[in-house]
């Protein structure tokens, strides 16, 4: 299961940045070139694994929305893009969102209370991104019927879990000077 996508991360290339290796990858990068055939198993285990049942796919701008809009076309359901920059828009939902290596603002549109909807990304690493969109989520009034990133990396998707959160993710993975490990 998920053999090209775990090929390709032990393919990664390892970029030092301070003392975070950080790998590059085409999902989580879109360099050096997004894959098709990686979006298409990425996509196809979500729609075999996740719950669907929902009115709107919503992804963070920027790399969840490859993987969104792929998700989002074989099934048609509507994609909402959290921004990362202010639209002011009527109901417009600004959060703080503090990440690894960024702190900035979230700017949520296009959620109507009830709304069903399901989270993807492309790595959840602080959880720092994902916990800012579920307070945006909370406060637009939708029900969150599943998150999902493929990529897990440090204890974000754990402490989240702790909390009560539901978050789904594909690889868990861990990286030194070598390259990525996969843990599991
Ligand atoms: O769990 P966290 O520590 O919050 O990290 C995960 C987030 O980090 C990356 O986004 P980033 O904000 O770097 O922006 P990008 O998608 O524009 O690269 C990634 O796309 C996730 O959204
Ligand atoms: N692409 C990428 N995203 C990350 N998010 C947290 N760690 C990493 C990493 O090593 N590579």
């Amino acid at each position: 299961m998920l053999e090209r996508l775990k090929r390709s991360l032990l393919e990664a290339p390892i970029y030092k940045r301070g003392d975070y290796n950080y790998f590059i990858h085409p999902i989580t990068d879109g360099v050096p070139e997004v894959r098709p055939d990686l979006i298409r198993e990425v996509v196809t285990h979500i729609i075999r694994t996740a719950n669907l049942d929902v009115d709107k796919i919503v992804t963070i701008e920027a790399m969840g929305i490859h993987i969104g809009t792929a998700l989002s076309l074989s099934t048609d359901i509507p994609l909402v893009i959290i921004r990362k920059r202010r639209y002011g828009l009527p109901g417009e939902i600004e959060v703080s969102q503090v990440t690894g290596y960024s702190k900035g603002q979230l700017y949520l549109n296009g959620i109507s209370p009830g709304d069903r909807v399901i989270v993807v990304d492309d790595v959840i690493s602080t959880g720092g991104t994902a916990l800012a969109t579920l307070e945006a989520l909370k406060a637009a009034g939708a029900q969150v019927v599943d998150v999902v990133a493929v990529i897990e990396r440090g204890s974000g998707a754990e402490r989240l879990k702790g909390q009560g959160y539901q978050i789904k993710t594909m690889l868990r993975v861990d990286a030194d000077e070598g390259g990525v490990r996969i843990l599991d």
